[in-house]
């Protein structure tokens, strides 16, 4: 049985929904039959570690390869390096080859970074085409699928070239944990445990009294909820256009994070690791600011811990660099980083006017380098 959550605008044309299930293969095919029978063009894109781990889940989804009618296919090597300006090139030349028209739609089956590829394949493609979001990863599951935030990296920086192009629907079939490496599974954790310490006190908890792993009964539940908050967040704050707060909050730990993760090589650290990296920082942070006491910085670093994620860099990385990829941060204005900072465990604001300084103990904190 499926269930399903809608992630709605104001002009409600734009809203969509985010169905949950063990196996969502059937109400795919069944989609792809609709638009099929409108006269559209469907494609899928993936990645390779995806099709060898769930190739059967592609085909109950999209029909054989091969086979008259299935969906064509264009598959990305694994990992960060594909967000990149020669994939989204490579994307457009098969859409070109595909004859993906106005009315075409790409479903993205995969991580975040096919998500988030495809999803800017398909805002770019003929000034924006449909798309569809099928997460693959827990990570992708409980935060890039939704949202709408689409884009590649450039040696400049994490995710500088995006837009904005929300899903028409989100498939979210829970069984296809079964095979995440227990790598991926951890850095998934990362962004749920991000959620309950920007604004679910009750989910931080549950997360300290068990760590939750792939058989775990409240798995299901906990993507659902996350999904819940994200939506809340962005139905409030699309573009991440508000003065305080809003979109930006989802971002906690990111602003250290994207900087480790660029500064290391994009893949060196998966998102989900750097980004809890990057918790730990913004939670010394927020201790320096007075927000919150040592206690609390020691409960985070615990849960973190608990779910196999890292708390520091593995080798140290230079402060200087990593201070220059902040000040590249999308949230900085008129120059100035802005943080976001928790004033309690459960309760995150944004915060301006972080000295250099202070962003510099917090990057030694976690283990920078001269
Ligand atoms: N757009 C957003 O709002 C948003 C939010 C969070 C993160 N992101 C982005 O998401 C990316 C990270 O995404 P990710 O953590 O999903 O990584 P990923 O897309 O690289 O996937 C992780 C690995 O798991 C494999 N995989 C996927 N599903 C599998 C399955 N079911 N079984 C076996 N293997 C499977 C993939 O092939 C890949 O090797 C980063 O680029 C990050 O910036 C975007
Ligand atoms: O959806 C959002 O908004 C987020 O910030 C979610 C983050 O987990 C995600 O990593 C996002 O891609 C970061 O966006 P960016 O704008 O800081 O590049
Ligand atoms: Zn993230």
């Amino acid at each position: 049985m499926s269930e399903t959550l809608e992630l709605s605008f104001e002009d409600a044309a734009r809203n969509y929904p985010i169905f949950f299930a063990e196996d969502l293969s059937t109400q795919i095919r069944q989609a792809v039959a609709a638009l099929c029978a409108e006269g559209r063009r469907a494609v899928v894109f993936t990645d390779e570690n995806f099709l060898n781990a769930q190739g059967a889940f592609l085909d109950a989804s999209f029909g054989p390869k091969g086979e008259s009618g299935g969906v064509s296919r264009l598959v990305f090597a694994a990992g960060e390096g594909t967000k990149s300006v020669a994939e989204l090139a490579r994307a457009w030349d098969f859409l070109g080859a595909q004859r993906v028209d106005r009315g075409g739609v790409i479903f993205a089956v995969g991580g975040g970074v096919v998500g988030d590829l495809a999803g800017f394949a398909a805002a770019s493609w003929q000034r924006g085409i449909a798309f569809y979001q099928v997460p693959t990863t827990l990570l992708a599951m409980v935060d890039s699928s939704v949202g709408g935030k689409t884009g590649i990296n450039i040696a400049a920086g994490k995710n500088l070239v995006g837009a904005f192009h929300q899903p028409r629907a989100v498939f979210v079939s829970t069984g296809l944990l079964q095979t995440l490496p227990p790598r991926e599974f951890a850095a998934g954790m990362a962004e749920v445990i991000k959620y309950g310490l920007l604004g679910d006190l009750g989910l931080f908890e549950q997360l300290e009294a068990e760590a939750l792993r792939v058989g775990s009964a409240g798995l299901g539940p906990v993507i659902r909820r996350c999904c819940e908050i994200k939506a809340g967040i962005v139905r409030a704050d699309e573009r991440e256009t508000a003065k305080e707060g809003g979109r930006a909050l989802l971002n906690l730990g990111h602003t250290f994070g994207h900087a480790v993760e660029q500064v290391a090589g994009y893949g060196a650290y998966l998102h989900g690791e750097a980004v809890a990296i990057g918790l730990v920082a913004a939670g010394d942070l927020s201790r320096r600011l007075g927000f919150i006491d040592a206690q609390a910085c020691e409960r985070i670093s615990a849960v973190l811990a608990a779910h196999d994620l890292p708390l520091r860099l593995r080798e140290p990385l230079s402060a200087e660099a990593l201070i220059d990829a902040m000040r590249r941060d999308k949230k900085v204005r008129a120059g100035l980083p802005r943080f976001v900072v928790l004033r309690a465990l459960g309760e995150a604001i944004t915060k301006d006017g972080i000295s250099e300084e202070l962003a510099r103990a917090c990057f030694a904190g976690i283990g920078a380098g001269e």
